[in-house]
């Protein structure tokens, strides 16, 4: 038995084989292969791409959804003229940079016909990397090696792998992948983002777990972050006890309130009408995040204030009477966007990302702002608004200025930068609300880039330091409302409400710290609603206060987790 310790990032408690992600394909040396045949070569390529197409089809013929739309789509491309045609001629010695292996053949002929998506733009621009990722297949194929992605396997499976990129993400079928494990990737990455949208049992920064062979059972625990190869009788015991407590939690009743009465709205993130829907069937009382990005993204132009109109309503469309807070673009950094970001920043986290784009693009705010309002008119929804990386009370002041002018009438910021929790109480006297995002409010706190593996440990907003800035945030919060109230008296006036956006919320110990620490809302990936409204039903708001206290007199994390953790014994009880 070999224990590995990472982060959990899903609760769930799986028992399956591994099956390792396998390493990229690499770049086939320039020149010839001695012996090689140029006619004898070419027959091998057309082979080859006749091969990847075959297992491409078959694959979408037992997928689903949108797994199978990209997979008949990639099965086309492996036998695209353009490539393979293009590949045999480079055979020819005489090309320029001729001669060339096989396998370099097909290497710089994907590279010919994606520099010429690329030139096209738009649509065809997209289907770049499709030709790219074929190529790399054929070239495995060529190789005798696995093909690049995630394995193909016809029984359930634990997925191992070093990180995911944001494209092997499209086909991972959960019903296939009962688990994600990864020796990189931090607890607030896109991975663990996405195996979370999933629901999906995962635990990331798990070293040495990308080296174990395939075929080895393991036993995933992604509450306690751990990772156990050669399992023994306990924890098979404790899977089977999972499986049946995991349904056993599964519906949200769609009203969340604590053991005492105290009513805390569990919301939704999502960035499309589809994604509304389904947050909508699974209870959702609302929306605590709208990610306009997924309107902006893949594309090289600002949509059109119908296109923008026509997104947003889809999404307001699924909560008539219900609070949806949608947030203005945030591009940049770890979302960058063609039109709006500069590539070349030597630290784009710390760039112009977020708001900070109305200084280098102005009027995209303003007309995505005009959108919203347009979209909010046309639906029963109560729409909040609030815009990402505000650093200063000015900041926050010129927004909700653009907003009111909009005709948006409740109109917040986002506290993901520590200047901004820690002066809340003069953000919150412009701001009508705040949003705690805490993936960047612990990047930023910790000074560590939430998308590298290396920091995780640092990356986790179980930090005290970023626990400290959240109860700045609700004490600003509190503040602010005092001193707008005509008596002064922060007792008598209700605070200005405070949620929770970032991942942070959907890990049920911390969001009862949370809870604790003067949070008003929670907004998760529907995907946490049932567990984290599980363990919140069984506390009253004192008890919330004092586990807030514990985690705040900790020294570490990790320390901040245990010892909350030890306080709610539930958590063990439902495998949480
Ligand atoms: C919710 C957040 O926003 P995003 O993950 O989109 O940066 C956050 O930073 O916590
Ligand atoms: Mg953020």
């Amino acid at each position: 038995m070999q224990q590995f310790h990472g982060v959990g990032v899903t609760p769930g408690r799986v028992l399956g084989p591994v099956l390792q992600m396998p390493a990229p394909v690499a770049e086939p040396a320039p020149g010839i292969v001695a012996g090689s045949d140029a006619v004898a070569d070419a027959e091998r390529i057309k082979a080859a791409s006749k091969a990847v197409q075959t297992a491409l089809k078959d694959r979408a013929a037992t997928a689903t959804g949108d797994a199978k739309g990209v997979l008949e789509a990639t099965a086309m491309m492996a036998a695209d003229p353009m490539l393979v045609k293009g590949a045999v001629k480079l055979l020819d010695p005489a090309t320029e940079g001729g001669p060339r292996s096989a396998e370099r053949a097909v290497w710089d002929s994907g590279a010919a016909v994606a520099q010429k998506l690329t030139a096209l733009g738009g649509y065809m621009a997209e289907r770049a990397a499709d030709i790219l990722d074929v190529r790399s297949r054929i070239v495995a194929e060529l190789r005798g090696l696995p093909a690049p992605g995630i394995p193909a396997s016809d029984a359930p499976f634990v997925l191992a792998a070093e990180d995911l990129a944001p494209a092997d993400t499209a086909t991972l079928d959960p019903a296939k992948v009962i688990a994600l494990i990864t020796s990189g990737g931090g607890p607030q990455s896109h991975t663990a983002i996405l195996a979370r949208s999933l629901g999906l049992t995962a635990v990331v920064a798990a070293e040495g777990v990308d080296r174990i062979a395939d075929g080895t059972e393991v036993y995933v625990d992604g509450g306690a972050g751990t990772v156990i190869a050669g399992p023994g009788q306990p924890e098979r015991d404790a899977a089977a006890a999972w499986a049946t407590q995991a349904s056993a939690l599964a519906a949200f009743e769609g009203s969340n309130t604590l053991a005492d009465g105290h009513a805390v709205p569990l919301l939704a993130n999502v960035g499309t009408g589809k994604d509304a829907a389904k947050a909508a069937a699974a209870g959702a009382e609302g929306v605590g995040l709208l990610r306009t990005e997924f309107c902006f993204l893949d594309r090289d132009s600002e949509p059109t204030h119908d296109e923008q109109v026509a997104a947003y309503g889809a999404v307001f469309a699924e909560f008539p009477g219900r609070k949806v807070v949608i947030r203005t673009l945030d591009a940049g950094a770890d979302k960058p966007l063609p039109f709006l970001t500069n590539t070349d920043e030597p630290n784009p986290a710390l760039g112009v990302r977020g708001y900070r784009t109305d200084t280098t693009s102005p009027g995209v705010l303003a007309r995505q702002l005009a959108a919203i309002a347009a979209a909010a008119g046309q639906h029963e929804a109560d729409v909040w608004v609030m815009a990402p990386m505000i650093a200063t009370p000015e900041e926050a002041a010129h927004f909700v200025s653009l907003a009111r002018e909009a005709g948006l009438r409740t109109a917040g910021v986002m506290v993901e930068v520590p200047s901004a929790a820690l002066t809340a109480r003069h953000v919150l006297a412009h701001a009508d609300f705040a949003s705690l995002g805490t993936n960047d409010l612990t990047q930023y706190a910790m000074a560590a880039d939430r998308m590298l593996g290396p920091l995780a440990a640092l990356n986790n907003p179980w930090q005290p330091a970023v626990l400290h800035l959240i109860k700045a945030t609700c004490d600003g919060a509190r503040a602010a409302s005092a001193a707008g109230s005509a008596s002064g008296s922060a007792a008598e006036q209700k605070p200005k409400p405070v949620g929770v956006c970032g991942e942070a919320a959907a890990d049920p110990a911390l969001a009862a710290v949370l809870v604790g620490l003067g949070v008003s809302t929670l907004s998760m990936t529907p995907r946490a609603l049932a567990a984290v409204n599980a363990v919140l039903a069984t506390i009253t708001l004192a008890k919330a206060q004092e586990l807030a206290g514990i985690a705040l007199e900790a020294a570490s994390a990790v320390e901040a987790r245990d010892a909350v953790r030890a306080h709610l014994p539930v958590l063990e009880e439902l495998g949480l």
